[in-house]
């Protein structure tokens, strides 16, 4: 009978970080097995509406009142659905709550499968999942699993010929968008044509278990997130590798680290020039996964992780940073563009019967009686879009879960730490390409970043210039979606008119810009990146006065010192507190 309370449970308890799959798998407080709570949930997600409209018409919430909207579709769904029924005991009070209605719930099941013209329950089960995606508004888009192959451990070939060896090549992402549950039919592989290496598979393939994933032939990584290092490292190969090392400034979990990783191997970098990539973050805890991920994705001989430094402090005119030429910055910022990070399912609920007051907090402190867990279970199980990176607690993972909303004095703040973190990349000596890049949607932290970094000083005396759209790599080139010089509504994409920010940037600086958006055709969440290259012969002949980014980001503290001074107040560490997304 646990099983159905502690699934109850997880989907009532408010959202704490990680994936969903991985809140069940960690979560003390629970006596059924994650496995089969997963499961059931996830099943029970998939016939929400017909199991709600079911238990509706058969009127079994106005006879059983200790039964809960959310714990009556749970029940009703293994009495109907599951091969092997309620999974508790034939005495249990719940379970006699529902199988004593078991004649007219199951003439209900067979009046909604008949009303929807099905005559078998495979079918019924498609016409409910896609009525639920109509009725998200999630029908003309699909968000596929998207798999990178890491070239240190493998190659696209390779995996073709194994992991997607009896996969079905399609042509468009819109083709992975199939319904039902047979292996066969969903084992599709789109070639991403933007980024080497990368592909898509259907949303829901889980790799978590399979060879190539557990020796690091593969990463699960979002396209959008593969986009930065590519615009950094560019098509080379091996006769036109890349010359010095690079920097990755704001590293952990270490996505973009390993795809740097990956691209040099592909140019053979891995055996001349060892310890190409310098790697760092700020936070000591998120450093250890950055480690462990480099670790997983056989890079350790290609990366230096310095764990827990802030890239800021950073001397660019220390003798060890002599050999950068390049540097990927992707800071924190409020991760606006993520979207359905939290993937838990959503359910739709029958109607509660009028004496039960829904309950939508519910954090529980002690494990309460079955009786209990009836009265507190709640209306409302907590809702999410499906989304790209449903793998959030995993250490490839690229975000946080948002702990809250974004005020203006909030994006404010990050902007000026963005444009501070650039600028510094900036200075160093003989860097010739840089690229930074967030995951928001906001103008403040995306093109207004890059309009104050190509008027700062430091720009203007060095030579730096954004890195024009014909000079991208060959996939990125393709990319449609350029820069914008207004916010855009993110339910319309229309631009916002009015008084809203604007940038004064060129056609050809806002073509420079590669933007992502969510609910396109494209699956992808809001992206933003922007590379910059120096060109010696823009640089002014002025000296370079005094360093700008610190006057542009005056009063604004970095990552680190917010931390040491939390460290000061609280002695802990402040991994917990929200500086922004960090991914
Ligand atoms: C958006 S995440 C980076 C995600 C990473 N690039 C990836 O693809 O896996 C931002 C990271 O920047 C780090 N960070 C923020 N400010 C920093 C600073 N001044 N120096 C170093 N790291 C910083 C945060 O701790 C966070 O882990």
């Amino acid at each position: 009978m646990s099983l159905y309370f502690d699934a109850v449970n997880i989907l009532t308890e408010p959202a704490s970080g990680g994936s969903f799959k991985s809140r069940i798998y960690s979560a003390r407080n629970l006596r059924a097995q994650p496995a089969q709570i997963y499961a059931l949930i996830i099943e029970a997600s998939k016939w929400d509406r017909l199991l709600a409209e079911v238990i509706d018409r058969s009127e079994l919430l106005k006879v059983e009142r200790k039964l809960t909207p959310l714990l009556a579709l749970l029940l009703v769904h293994d009495l109907l659905i599951a091969k092997k029924g309620i999974a508790a005991p034939t005495t249990h009070t719940i379970r006699q709550n529902v199988e004593r209605h078991k004649v007219r719930l199951k003439a209900e099941f067979t009046k909604a499968r008949v009303r929807r013209g099905c005559a078998t329950v495979e079918q019924l089960k498609a016409a409910v999942m896609r009525e639920k995606r109509e009725l998200n508004g999630t029908d003309d888009f699909v968000y596929p699993r998207w798999v990178r192959v890491n070239n240190i451990r493998s190659s696209l070939e390779q995996q073709m010929s194994t992991t997607f060896s009896s996969y079905r090549r399609v042509d468009t992402l819109a083709e992975l968008a199939v319904e039902g549950d047979d292996r066969a039919a969903r084992q599709l592989i789109y070639m991403d044509p933007h980024i080497p290496e990368l592909v898509a598979v259907p949303y829901g393939a889980d790799f978590t278990s399979s060879a190539a994933y557990k020796n690091g032939e593969i990463i699960l990584q979002d396209k959008a997130s593969c986009f930065p290092a590519y615009l950094l490292l560019g098509d080379r190969g091996i006769k036109d590798a890349w010359e010095g090392q690079l920097v990755d400034g704001c590293a952990a979990p270490g996505n973009k680290t390993t795809h740097m990783a990956s691209l040099l191997a592909k140019q053979e970098m891995q055996k001349t020039q060892p310890k190409q990539i310098i790697s760092m973050d700020a936070s000591r805890m998120r450093s250890k996964t950055l480690k462990k991920m480099v670790a997983q994705a056989g890079a350790d001989s290609m990366v230096t992780v310095l764990q827990g430094q802030d890239f800021l402090a950073l001397d660019p005119m220390d003798s060890r940073f002599e050999q950068v030429s390049g540097l990927l910055l992707d800071p924190s910022c409020s991760g606006s563009g993520i979207i359905g990070r939290d993937d838990v399912p959503e359910f739709t609920l029958p109607q509660a019967a009028p004496s039960q007051a829904p309950n939508t907090q519910g954090k529980k402190r002690k494990r309460p009686t079955d009786d209990d867990q009836s009265k507190d279970q709640q209306k409302k199980a907590a809702a999410a879009a499906p989304s790209a990176s449903n793998m959030a607690s995993d250490p490839e993972d690229e975000n946080d879960i948002p702990s809250g909303t974004v005020d203006h004095e909030r994006l404010v703040k990050l902007s000026n730490l963005q444009a501070r973190i650039v600028e510094h990349a900036l200075t160093f000596p003989n860097a010739t390409h840089v690229t930074y890049s967030t995951c928001s949607i906001h103008l403040i932290e995306n093109e207004s970043v890059v309009e104050r970094i190509l008027a700062s000083k430091v720009a203007k005396e060095r030579g730096w210039r954004l890195l024009r759209r014909d000079e991208q790599p060959s996939g990125l080139r393709k990319w449609k979606h350029r820069g914008v010089r207004r916010d855009r509504d993110p339910e319309t994409k229309a631009e916002l008119e009015s008084d809203s920010l604007s940038v004064d940037l060129s056609d050809e600086s806002l073509d420079a810009c590669l933007r992502c958006w969510s609910g396109d055709a494209e699956g992808l969440g809001g992206f933003f990146v922007a590379g910059f290259i120096r060109d010696p012969q823009l640089a002014s002949s002025e000296p370079l006065a005094s360093s700008s980014h610190v006057d542009a980001a005056k009063g604004v503290k970095s990552q680190k010192e917010e931390e040491e001074e939390k460290d000061d107040d609280s002695g802990s560490d402040s991994d917990d507190e929200w500086g922004g997304f960090s991914d």
